[in-house]
């Protein structure tokens, strides 16, 4: 078996992978794409699995289109990265599987914006569809924090950014949890505390890793949403809200596990080697 470790940025999630590959003996060679150019090339089959880990959601979703037209299997796979990557394309699959998420209102215009605001009332969030670490995801207090918002957002290049996610604010308990799945089952799940002058608990800004009880609602749940969209090997940030209970908030296609190892000592390389192994060598 032959596996390709597709890269840009090598965080120590990578480094970690490539332990692993080098303690299983696994043959693997380790991709760059930002810097070697990926050919559509029959000699790219060699590989029998390719597991992206682009920290760009553009370079990920190219990377596993090029690897799966020579018939590599890619973890994830081109559909999963294209969902997952986009939070309305995420949601619009939720929402039609009657999984519950925060109530949401796209908007594609400043106007509409306003009006969305209107709707949802304050405080609310806005978020672009793309994006990860928490970057732009904003906490809107009043319409004068709204107008600065769309503001700023109308200043910027990429169209997908001018779209608007506007949402329910879910802030009932200070901390979201995080779940992984890889292929039909639960590795764990595990909270991140919101810290002090944060109102996001992305690890990427502080936020505080803790364990936690995972109940038959959140494994199903959990579950459930990674199904949706066919994930593989997905992280899936969940929120929990007074009457509606467990929300899936999003699924991320490049999980980050840093944070779920401190909480729940649960070794994400090694099953991400072993499942690789199992099923497809
Ligand atoms: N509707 C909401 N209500 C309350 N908090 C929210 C809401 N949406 C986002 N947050 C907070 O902001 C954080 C970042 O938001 P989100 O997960 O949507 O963005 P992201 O940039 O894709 O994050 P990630 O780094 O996990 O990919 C969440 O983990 C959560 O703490
Ligand atoms: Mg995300
Ligand atoms: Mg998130």
């Amino acid at each position: 078996m032959k596996v390709a470790l597709v890269v840009d940025i090598i965080r120590q999630e990578e480094k970690l992978i490539v332990k692993t590959l080098n303690e299983k003996q696994i043959n693997y060679d380790i991709i760059n794409v930002a810097q070697e150019p990926l050919p559509f090339n029959r000699a790219l089959g060699r590989y029998d699995v390719a597991i992206i880990r682009a920290i760009s959601m553009y370079r990920s979703l190219y990377a596993s289109a090029v690897f799966e037209s020579v018939g590599v299997h890619t973890i994830n796979s081109m559909e999963v990265i294209s969902t997952a990557g986009d939070k309305i394309l995420t949601y619009s699959k939720l929402y039609k599987a009657g999984i519950p998420i925060p109530d949401s209102i796209i908007s594609m215009s400043p106007d509409a914006t306003l009006k969305a605001y209107e709707q949802i009332g304050y405080p609310l969030i806005d978020k672009p569809p793309i994006g990860s670490w928490g970057r732009m995801v904003s906490l809107v207090r009043d319409l004068f924090e709204g107008k600065t918002i769309i503001e700023h957002r109308e200043m910027l290049g990429n169209s997908a950014l001018k779209v608007h996610i506007v949402q329910e604010y879910i802030k009932d308990k200070n901390r979201d949890i995080r779940c992984i799945v890889m292929g039909k089952e639960l590795l764990g799940c595990y909270a991140r505390n919101i810290p002090a002058n944060e109102w996001r608990a992305n690890v990427a800004l502080g936020g505080n890793p803790s364990s936690l009880v995972v109940d038959d609602k959140l494994k199903e749940i959990a579950l459930k949403a990674a199904s949706v969209i066919n994930g593989e090997f997905i992280s899936i940030d969940v929120l929990e809200h007074s009457s509606k209970g467990y929300v899936i908030n999003e699924l991320n296609d490049t999980p980050e596990f840093k944070g779920f190892m401190l909480a729940t000592g649960i070794n994400v390389p090694e099953k991400l080697v072993n499942y690789i192994i199992s099923n497809f060598s």
